[in-house]
């Protein structure tokens, strides 16, 4: 069982909270994604997670074991970052097997593991390569990989696919969500892009200032609609576009409203400049609640 159970959990440094009185339950194999603005204490949570940072104060449970107080190793979860941190001179297949050779898990098991762990994020004909002659995707591959060899129980990823392109970015979600549901892994994953959370996440929280917000509501960005810049009398949001973005199959304009950067699918060849004023439809049926306290989505039928 690897369910996890945050409480009270903060993080300061002198005045600065990086995080502050976090309470939050995970269950076993549930993919939870941390959503919201640079500076809001995602890291810093799952940073505590790991061990790789102290908390000030409160209590982090894996499992049935508390585990504040156990070196990073012996907590059982792998990390995927955005730096893909590969080890230059180790080819794709000693990079994927480096964490056996560092954990001495039994040498007979390695050929087997790490070919399967290869398989599954579609590397299995790259394992003579080095790094640096593969893509970028193809890196965030070999990080997953080498996340998925060790098995663990706990995965946490920080925007392991920010350094993408947008075409990479969907297809490697895809894979990360398929891999999730096969492997059954408790994961965490933190971003500052909402099209991510609501795509992958059984349950989005919302961060802002070290803090989980307390009431949220949230659609899913092809849910709602553009209404164009002339007719906005049926917008229930209004204001200048803050970023466009090709996706291929869909363009992506994202609005700021107040603190909240809200993005909505438009049709593949809608264009609009940066800064013009833009209404967007939100129709309350598909919008979706989130409960203040434990951040799981409610049914508003
Ligand atoms: N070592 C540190 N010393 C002091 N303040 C820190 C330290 N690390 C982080 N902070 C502060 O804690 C707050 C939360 O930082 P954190 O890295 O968790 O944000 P984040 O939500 O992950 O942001 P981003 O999306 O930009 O990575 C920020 O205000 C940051 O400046």
């Amino acid at each position: 069982m690897a369910s996890i159970s945050l409480s009270n959990l903060s993080k300061r440094w002198g005045k600065v909270y990086g995080a502050r009185n976090i309470n939050l339950d995970i269950a076993d194999r549930e993919f939870i994604v941390f959503l919201g603005p640079s500076g809001c204490g995602k890291t810093t949570t799952m940073r505590m997670i790991a061990g790789l940072e102290d908390p000030s104060e409160g209590e982090i449970r894996i499992g049935d074991r508390v585990v504040n107080k156990l070196e990073p190793k012996d907590r059982d979860v792998a990390m995927v970052f955005q730096s893909y941190g590969l080890y230059p001179n180790l080819t794709v297949y000693e990079n994927i097997r480096f964490p056996l050779k560092v954990r001495k898990v039994d040498e007979t098991t390695h050929d087997e593991r790490v070919r399967r762990a290869a398989a599954m994020v579609e590397l299995g004909d790259l394992l003579d390569r080095l790094p640096r002659e593969l893509s970028g995707g193809q890196r965030q591959r070999v990080a997953l990989a080498r996340a998925v060899v060790r098995e663990p129980t706990v995965f946490l990823m920080d925007e392991p696919l920010s350094n993408l392109d947008a075409k990479l970015r969907v297809s490697t979600r895809a894979q990360l969500k398929n891999l999730q549901h096969e492997l059954q892994v408790t994961t965490i994953y933190v971003t500052h892009d909402q099209i991510e959370a609501m795509t992958l996440a059984d349950r989005v929280v919302v961060m802002e200032s070290g803090e989980i917000q307390q009431v949220t509501l949230g659609f899913r960005a092809e849910d709602a609609q553009v209404s164009g810049t002339l007719n906005q009398s049926n917008a229930e949001i209004l204001a200048p576009v803050y970023s466009m973005e090709l996706l291929g199959d869909a363009t992506m304009v994202s609005v700021r409203v107040g603190e909240a950067m809200v993005s909505v699918k438009a049709d593949k060849d809608y264009r609009i400049g940066i800064g013009e004023p833009i209404g967007l439809e939100v129709a309350a049926a598909i919008c979706h609640l989130f409960d203040k306290n434990t951040g799981e989505r409610l049914s508003l039928d």
